[in-house]
Order: structure tokens, then sequence, then C-alpha cells
């Protein structure tokens, strides 16, 4: 079956839910961006599928088995990994070392590597001294050095100017060309639908176009416009 599903799910912070009634199939090798205005509840949806925080309803399956009941660390081990917002490294650390932490030794960074020529040519510099772009390159290769199956991305481009983050697409591309299933949210709306397979629109906390081919969203500049305004 090789996929991560979520049938109806329903995420709740505080009083009310943030995210309602969320259908979404992720099969290993694909990309699914989510798109949607700030707010509509993007991220509150990832943290449920990697078990930062719980769903109140639906189900969460992978390979058909219910996971809404693991813990994070069951999830992550599951193959599930989550790069949050934020550029979460290890500033004082090389490269190798924060690859490491992930890589279970010096043969899986050089893999890994592999994909990343531009970040290899840094390897020994301490990570503080990378530049943004750089920086997100290290978290997208440390996440991928733990070899996921289904790797969850928010906002990766935050902080960045398009034209940077445009040089993490093809990496992203590639991390999904080895049979990683990646759901990506990303405000850079064109950008990311550009190298989607799927795309669903969030907006008010709930689905205001559900799963489908990415090319027709952004195709279609009226049904993105609605979509957004949960129309
Ligand atoms: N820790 C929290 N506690 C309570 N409410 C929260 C928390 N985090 C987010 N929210 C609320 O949940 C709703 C959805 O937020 P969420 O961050 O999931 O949306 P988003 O689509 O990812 O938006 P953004 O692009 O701004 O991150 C918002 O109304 C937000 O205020």
């Amino acid at each position: 079956m090789n996929e991560l599903q979520l049938s109806g799910v329903t995420v709740r912070r505080g009083a009310g839910p943030v995210v309602s009634e969320v259908d979404l199939t992720l099969q290993e090798g694909r990309i699914v961006t989510l798109v949607g205005p700030n707010g509509a509840g993007k991220t509150s949806l990832l943290e449920s599928v990697s078990g930062v925080i719980g769903h109140a309803s639906g189900d969460i399956t992978v390979d058909g088995e219910s996971i809404a009941k693991w813990s994070r660390v069951q999830r992550s081990r599951a193959g599930i990994a989550h790069i949050e917002q934020g550029r979460a490294i290890f500033p004082s650390l090389t490269v190798r070392e924060n690859l490491l932490l992930t890589a279970k030794n010096d043969a899986g960074v050089q893999e890994v590597m592999q994909s990343f020529p531009e970040l290899e040519k840094r390897i020994d510099s301490q990570s503080v001294l990378l530049s943004g772009g750089e920086q997100q390159m290290l978290v997208l290769a440390r996440a991928f050095a733990s070899k996921p199956r289904f790797l969850l991305i928010d906002e990766m481009s935050l902080g960045l100017a398009p034209v940077v983050f445009m040089r993490l697409l093809p990496l992203i591309q590639q991390i999904a060309a080895s049979g990683v299933g990646v759901l990506l949210v990303e405000q850079f709306t064109h950008l990311a639908l550009g190298i989607a397979d799927d795309a669903m629109v969030v907006a008010s906390g709930r689905v205001s176009h559900p799963q489908g081919p990415a090319k027709a969203l952004a195709e279609d500049e009226a049904l993105l416009r609605q979509a957004y305004l949960g129309g």
C-alpha cells in the first residue's frame, strides 16, 4: 500500500476545531502541497500527523494501520519525519556534525551529500556561517539522512527570498524521487504547486479544494483565488 492516509481528520486547539474533516493520501515518491492563507490550520494538521499534537477525530493510517494512538517517537520510527517551521540547526556544530545527528555514520553522511553537492562544499564549516538558504538545505539533508518514508515540510521558505527558496525545490524533488512521500506546506503557492503532483487548499479550517492534480490548480487562477477565500 505504501501510503500515509488521513481520513476525516479534525484537529482541535483549545476550545474549538482549527481544521476539520481532512481527507488526504500521501503515497511514497509523491509530493502533495497543502496551500492556504495564514491561520488556516496547515501547521496544526502537519503536527497532528507527526504526533506533536493529537487529533480529535478521524483516523491517520500508514499502510492501512492506524497510528492515531502512536507517540511522536513511534511515528518517527515508522518513518514519519517532520521539518517544523524555523531553522532548527545546531549553529555551533559543523554541517557534518549536524548530519551525524540523524545519519548513522560517516558513510551515511557521504551518501546523503551525493544529493546535496552545494552543501558538501561546506561540510566542515560551522553551521552558523552558512547562508539562510544553505541552513535550510542542511535541515533538509538532516531529515533525509534519517531515511524517512514520509517527510512533512512546514514553510521552509520562511525568511528566504523566492530565488533562494527556488534552490531548495530540486532537492525536495530529488528526495521524493528517491521514494519518499513529501507533504509540503508552503506560502510561495506557485513555486510549491510547480513541484507537486497533487495539491489541496485549506482555508478557514476546512478543505476548500480537495486533493487533486497540482497542475490544474496552478493553471486556474480563479479557482485558486476562490479556494483561498474559502469558497
Ligand atoms: N499552540 C496553539 N494554541 C492554540 N491555538 C493555536 C496554537 N497554534 C496555532 N493556533 C491557532 O490555530 C489556528 C490554525 O493555526 P495554524 O498555525 O495551524 O495555521 P497555518 O495555516 O499553519 O497558518 P500559518 O501559515 O500562519 O502558520 C489559528 O487560529 C491559530 O491561531
